[in-house]
């Protein structure tokens, strides 16, 4: 096994070759348990001390001008006096780059030396002590891997909480619970890591997935906060992707308040909650039943239940079944009062009465995020509107789909294309990239990189109006 490191300072080295002295100390000691106590290192330097306090700033800045100055990622260059009965008088030293060596003064440079002659410093050797909780995770990852596993060291992992999601790649499943235990160590806020366990096809249709837990409590019920929205869940049970904060503020910058939106794979709120904290009305929809249950939690924790309409249903059924309830809500004079701003207690105005704000006949956006197979429901947009031809006369626009999918990573017009050919095929009418107003062109955004080879997307367009008022079957 390996032992705690011991570094002496060579002599007429490189700088780089200085600085390594700080890397820890190398530790394969096998996939095992962490063993932090390996991670303890003294690194011989030298020190200037300084006799009176109120010169350290001078030296600091002109040791740090002239490079003497030892310059290290955190560490402080001031510490205590190595010998205790002047640490106790408070006396500082100033810790010296390792090219510096206390017994030889030709290593000096000017500024040390002229403080040495004037008597206000003495350059010292100094024993500086280092151990595990100095070191990153990258640091102490790296010096237990072996060299043939640096190339593509786990770093990355989602979060949920206080949970980290690991997808450790195979090779480095034999190190999971030493890699496990020092993200705990190293990460703020985590308390429970997880590994994602790869069963071919076990994939559910609720965008779960199994796990085993690596490190800390089997605690998977966890808080966020998301684009000013709190939501309380259990990871194991409902999905969550922290990743797409910016994609659903993204949409949500686009809803109007006021405005129906429907959101047929709703998860538990991301889209849906916050924008009905902005005064959106939202149809929010997903046949997860406990994506259901934590969707209510977030409409009540977020005070958002008058304008959020949770509806456990399979999304194919839950697009006419949507534009049919908002119109029979708009039509029974369905609306929400707002309440007003209280009058400022200076004036005495008289109390300003709620604004009525009615739920409008027609759906004005329908979001789609299961990008795996999304585009597949795109034929039950065929109807949806059948016989209201006149809810979209004047100018009235039709409602905007934004279907997520999966296509191929290029920096060509090849996802594009690939995505509009799916949509025709499966919306049963021919559309192209373009302008997501004129009707039979779409807008595709690149959401974000999900594999070496693949890509999020997210397709815009409005319901061609052949499809909308077609009949319905
Ligand atoms: C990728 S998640 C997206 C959830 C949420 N919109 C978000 O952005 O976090 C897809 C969701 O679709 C739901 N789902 C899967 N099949 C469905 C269906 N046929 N109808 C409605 N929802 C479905 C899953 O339960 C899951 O919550």
């Amino acid at each position: 096994m390996s032992q705690p490191e011991k570094e002496t300072q060579g002599s007429g080295e490189g700088k780089i070759q200085d600085m390594a002295i700080f890397s820890p100390p190398v530790v394969r000691s096998g996939a095992g348990a962490l063993n932090r106590a390996l991670f303890t290192k003294t690194i011989n330097l030298a020190a200037a001390a300084v006799n009176d306090n109120r010169h350290i700033s001078k030296y600091r800045k002109e040791l740090e001008h002239s490079k003497e100055l030892l310059r290290q990622d955190r560490l402080s260059p001031i510490v205590n006096h190595p010998d205790k009965t002047l640490a106790d008088q408070g006396k500082k030293c100033l810790l010296l780059s390792p090219s510096v060596k206390a017994p030889e003064p030709d290593t000096w440079g000017t500024a040390l030396k002229e403080g040495v002659e004037k008597k206000e410093l003495s350059v010292i050797p100094y024993e500086l002590q280092l151990n595990y909780d100095y070191w990153s995770y990258h640091d102490v990852i790296t010096s237990i891997l072996p060299e043939e596993l640096h190339d593509d060291i786990p770093s990355g992992f989602n979060t949920a909480g206080h949970v980290a999601h690991m997808n450790l790649r195979e090779r480095y499943i034999p190190y999971k619970k030493v890699i496990a235990e020092l993200i705990l160590d190293k990460t703020q806020n985590i308390r429970t890591v997880i590994n994602k366990v790869d069963n071919v096809g076990a994939e559910s249709e609720f965008r779960t997935f199994q796990y085993e837990v690596l490190a800390g409590p089997d605690d998977m019920q966890v808080q966020v906060t998301e684009n000013n929205c709190i939501f309380e869940f259990d990871y194991a049970k409902v999905y969550w992707n922290s990743k797409l904060e910016a994609e659903h503020r993204r949409l949500i910058n686009m809803f109007e308040p006021g405005e129906v939106v429907c959101d047929v794979m709703a998860g538990i709120g991301p889209f849906a909650v916050p924008a009905g904290k902005k005064g959106v009305f939202v149809w929010a929809n997903d046949m997860n039943p406990e994506s259901n249950k934590y969707m209510q939690v977030a409409i009540n924790r977020n005070k958002v239940s008058q304008y959020v309409h949770p509806f456990c249903q399979d999304g194919r059924t839950f697009i006419h079944h949507a534009a049919d309830s908002v119109l029979e809500a708009h039509n029974a004079g369905e609306h929400v009062l707002m309440a007003p701003k209280p009058p400022s207690r200076a004036k005495k105005a008289p109390k300003p009465e709620p604004k009525r704000v009615d739920i409008p006949p027609t759906i004005s956006h329908f979001v789609m995020n299961l990008p795996a197979t999304a585009i597949e429901f795109l034929g039950c947009y065929r109807g949806v509107y059948a016989g209201h031809e006149d809810l979209f006369k004047d100018g009235k626009l039709m409602p905007m789909v934004h279907v997520h999918c999966f296509s191929f990573k290029a920096d060509d017009e090849t996802p594009r294309n690939d995505i509009c050919e799916r949509i025709t095929k499966y919306l049963g009418f021919k559309v192209k990239p373009g302008n997501p107003d004129v009707e039979g062109e779409v807008a595709v955004h690149d959401v974000r990189d999900v594999a070496p080879a693949k890509r999020m997307f997210c397709a815009s367009f409005r319901i061609p109006r052949e499809v909308a008022f077609a009949k319905r079957g």
